[in-house]
C-alpha cells in the first residue's frame, strides 16, 4: 500500500525509450491559467505539472475553486493555457481532437432531446463515420472499426431503453447514455467531469461498478474529476489532489487495492486506510496557505 506525495508522474516509470509518446498519454508541464486581469486576476491553475501513463484510471480531487474543470478542460482543448504545455499521445490538444482521441462526459448528460437512446450514441459514430469514409478514401486505408453500441448499451443495463426519449430516462440512465456515446467514439482518452454528482448513492455505486467494467473492455485512459473521496479510492489507480488560490497539485497518490473493486471492497480496513489519507490530504489542502498570486 503506498502513497507518492508532491510527484505528479502517475503510472509505471517511463523507461528511457526516448520515445516518450508511446508510455506517455497526457502530459501537462508547467500549465497556467488565469482569469481576468489586474487587480480582477485569478489564477486558476498555476504550474501544474502532470503525467499519465496509458490506460490509468486518474481522479483529480479538491476544494470547491481549485481548478479541477479548469484542467480537464485544458486537456479536451476547450481551454488554452496561458503558459505551459499540454499534449495527449505527444499530440496538441487540437490535435488529438482533430484525430478523435478525446472523449468528454460533462456533468449533465447533454442529450439531444429529440433522439432516443440509440439514435444519441450512434450520432457522433455516424457524423465521424461520413468524416471518416471522405478521409480513409483520400489515404486508402480502412475506417476505424465500430464498437458495438448495443451490446454496450446491453452491458450498462439500457437494453429495454433504447428506444426512449431521455425525457422518459431517469438521471442515472441519462448519464448511462454519455457514457455510451463517449465510450462509441473509442476514445484513447475519456475525460469526465463530476459524471455522477447528481444522482443517488446508490445510483453512483452501480455506475460506478458498470464503469469500472466498461473500463476494462475498453482500456481506455480516464481522467475523472469528483468531489467524492470514496468514489475517488474506488475507481482509481491514482487520485490527484488539488489546492485552491492558486489552483495547483499538493499531491498525487497511488491507490494499490486489487481490482476488480467490488462495493464488498468498500467496507474492507485497506479501503478505509486509502479514504483517510485522501481525507487527510484534503483537509491540508484546504488549510494550505494561500500563495501569492502570481498574474
Ligand atoms: N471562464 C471563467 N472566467 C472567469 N473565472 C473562471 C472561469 N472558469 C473558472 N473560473 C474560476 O477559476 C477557478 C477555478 O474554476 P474551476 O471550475 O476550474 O474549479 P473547480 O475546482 O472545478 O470547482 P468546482 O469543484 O466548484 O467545480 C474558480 O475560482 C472559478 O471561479
Amino acid at each position: 500500500m503506498g502513497s507518492k506525495t508532491t510527484s505528479s508522474t502517475t503510472g509505471p516509470a517511463t523507461p528511457a525509450t526516448g520515445d516518450e509518446t508511446t508510455t506517455t498519454a497526457i502530459r501537462i508541464a508547467g500549465a497556467s491559467k488565469v482569469y481576468g486581469s489586474g487587480q480582477n486576476a485569478l489564477v486558476a491553475l498555476d504550474g501544474v505539472d502532470l503525467t499519465i501513463a496509458p490506460g490509468r484510471f486518474v481522479s483529480v480531487i479538491g476544494p470547491s475553486g481549485c481548478g479541477k474543470s479548469t484542467l480537464l478542460r485544458m486537456i479536451a482543448n476547450l481551454e488554452r493555457p496561458d503558459a505551459g504545455e499540454v499534449e495527449i499521445f505527444g499530440a496538441s490538444p487540437d490535435a488529438a481532437c482533430e484525430a478523435k482521441l478525446i472523449g468528454f462526459v460533462p456533468q449533465s448528460p447533454a442529450l439531444l432531446p429529440w433522439l432516443n437512446v440509440l439514435q444519441n450514441v450512434t450520432l457522433p459514430h455516424r457524423v465521424n463515420r461520413a468524416a471518416e469514409r471522405k478521409r480513409s478514401r483520400a489515404a486508402s486505408a480502412s475506417p476505424r472499426s465500430v464498437p458495438d453500441l448495443e451490446q454496450l448499451l446491453d452491458d450498462v443495463g439500457l437494453k429495454d431503453a433504447m428506444h426512449k426519449l431521455p425525457a422518459e430516462l431517469s438521471g442515472g440512465m441519462q448519464q448511462r447514455t454519455a457514457i455510451v456515446r463517449a465510450l462509441g467514439l473509442q476514445p484513447e482518452v475519456l475525460l469526465m467531469d463530476e459524471p455522477f454528482s447528481a444522482l443517488d448513492e446508490f445510483t453512483r455505486e452501480a455506475l460506478q461498478e458498470q464503469l469500472l467494467d466498461l473500463w476494462d473492455e475498453i482500456a481506455t485512459t480516464v481522467v475523472f474529476v469528483t468531489h467524492s473521496v470514496t468514489e475517488a479510492v474506488r475507481l482509481s489507480d491514482t487520485v490527484v489532489v488539488m489546492a485552491p488560490r492558486p489552483g495547483r497539485i499538493v499531491d498525487v497518490v497511488d491507490i494499490d487495492l486489487p481490482r476488480p473493486r467490488s462495493a464488498e471492497l468498500l467496507k474492507t480496513p485497506e479501503f478505509h486506510h486509502f479514504e483517510d489519507l485522501i481525507r487527510d490530504r484534503l483537509q491540508a489542502a484546504w488549510r494550505s496557505p494561500e500563495l501569492p498570486n502570481a498574474a
